[in-house]
């Protein structure tokens, strides 16, 4: 079988796509694949570390407000949806799938037109621009929250749930934290704010951090590629280079920390909160209030609800509501059990299965 991916952007549109390839490998080992992403987002590091032919279009965004750049992406949409049916006709795809971001977009949009059989995947619980503009063209819909059927046509949509669940839950704990210089056996609480890192939670971080750093528990905090070398300033000039708090710029190996981390502190991306609620762990949500119609609110409502999760809100966001929002679930067990038993209650625990059953039928 031979399958073409396309998601990018950021992470949480990149790694349901690795996890399903990864997936797909271990039960075809003769499936071929191609992924299609951009030279400027996350794809480009993260793909081909999977060995995963990797190939790339120049795209971007639509800006919500007129504006002349937009003529540019037309153009560039028409550019890379030429170039996606050049790929297309000589990769010769079974199937074609989407897992959001503007490249996803031209890519899919290309194999519709060409009368290949396409899947979208939704991992949000508001669909995407990019995800709602395919829909009216692709064969199937996958999506992760029931909340998100509203936003596409009803007959092609399917619940499927995140692959990252799915990977991150068939795996074993380890001794991945003393690669950070954590020990294994100390309660750990694992901070970051989505895959590009988030300002706001940046600066209450270091607010925060001579209080995490007496704590009994311990921390790592990743900072985001692009905020830490501000973060290494800040460090610097206050003589706070030798923590036992573990502060790194990003975690490559996220899926083998996360099985060891008793509370995870973070945004509440779609494939984060698959992850979260995949290994049934508690969490402390800060929803982004800069993504559209606020679908991390809505992403992380029922993990709220069901009291698997606390959340403070970005705007209440400093150093004490987070210590103190930590402190609560880490110095409480009896808390902790019951929010990751409410947490793994929520998760769809064969998100890849369902995803890759509906490729064969596709492609049957
Ligand atoms: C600002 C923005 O537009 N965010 C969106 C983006 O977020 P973002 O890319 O941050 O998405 P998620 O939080 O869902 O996923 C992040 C992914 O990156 C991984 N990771 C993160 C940090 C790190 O150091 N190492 C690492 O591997 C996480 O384990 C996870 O797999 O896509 C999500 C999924 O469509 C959306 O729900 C988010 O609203």
């Amino acid at each position: 079988m031979k399958i073409l991916v396309s998601g990018g952007g950021t992470g949480g549109h990149i790694y349901p796509a690795v996890s399903l390839i990864k997936h797909i490998r271990k039960i075809d080992p003769t499936a071929e694949f191609l992924y299609v992403g951009t030279e400027k987002g996350l794809e480009q590091k993260i793909v081909p570390r999977e060995n995963i032919p990797f190939t790339t279009l120049e795209i971007q965004g639509f800006k919500r407000s007129l504006s002349l750049t937009n003529f540019k992406t037309i153009y560039l949409f028409l550019k890379s949806v030429k170039q996606s049916k050049k790929m297309i006709k000589e990769f010769r795809p079974d199937v074609v799938i989407g897992t959001g971001g503007y490249v996803s977009g031209a890519v899919v949009y290309a194999a519709s037109r060409l009368k290949v059989p396409t899947i979208i995947h939704e991992q949000n619980s508001v669909a995407g621009m990019t995800n709602k503009f395919l829909s009216r063209f692709v064969d199937k819909i996958g999506i992760c929250f029931e909340d998100a059927a509203q936003d596409f046509p009803a007959s092609k949509v399917e619940l499927i749930g995140n692959p990252r669940a799915q990977e991150v839950a068939g795996l074993q704990k380890s001794d991945a934290l003393t690669k950070y210089g954590l020990q294994n056996d100390i309660p750990t609480v694992l901070i970051f704010g989505g895959s590009r890192g988030a300002l706001r939670i940046n600066e209450a971080m270091l607010e925060g951090l001579i209080d995490f750093n007496q704590r009994d528990y311990q921390v790592l905090y990743a900072s985001g590629n692009i905020y830490y070398e501000d973060v290494e300033k800040y460090l610097v000039e206050h003589q706070l280079e030798n923590l036992k708090v573990k502060i790194v710029p990003y975690i490559e190996d996220m899926e083998q920390v996360l099985v060891n981390v008793d509370l995870v502190v973070g945004r509440a991306g779609a494939t984060s909160l698959a992850e979260i609620t995949g290994l049934g762990l508690p969490s402390v949500l800060i929803p982004s209030p800069n993504v559209t119609n606020d679908h991390q609110t809505k992403n992380a409502q029922s993990l709220v609800n069901q009291s698997a999760a606390l959340v403070i809100k970005d705007s209440e966001l400093t150093g004490k509501t987070l210590v103190n929002a930590v402190d609560q679930v880490m110095l409480d067990e009896d808390m902790r059990t019951k929010m990751s038993l409410q947490s793994k209650a929520q998760g769809i625990s064969d998100a890849t299965d369902r995803l890759y059953h509906l490729v064969q039928e596709l492609t049957n």
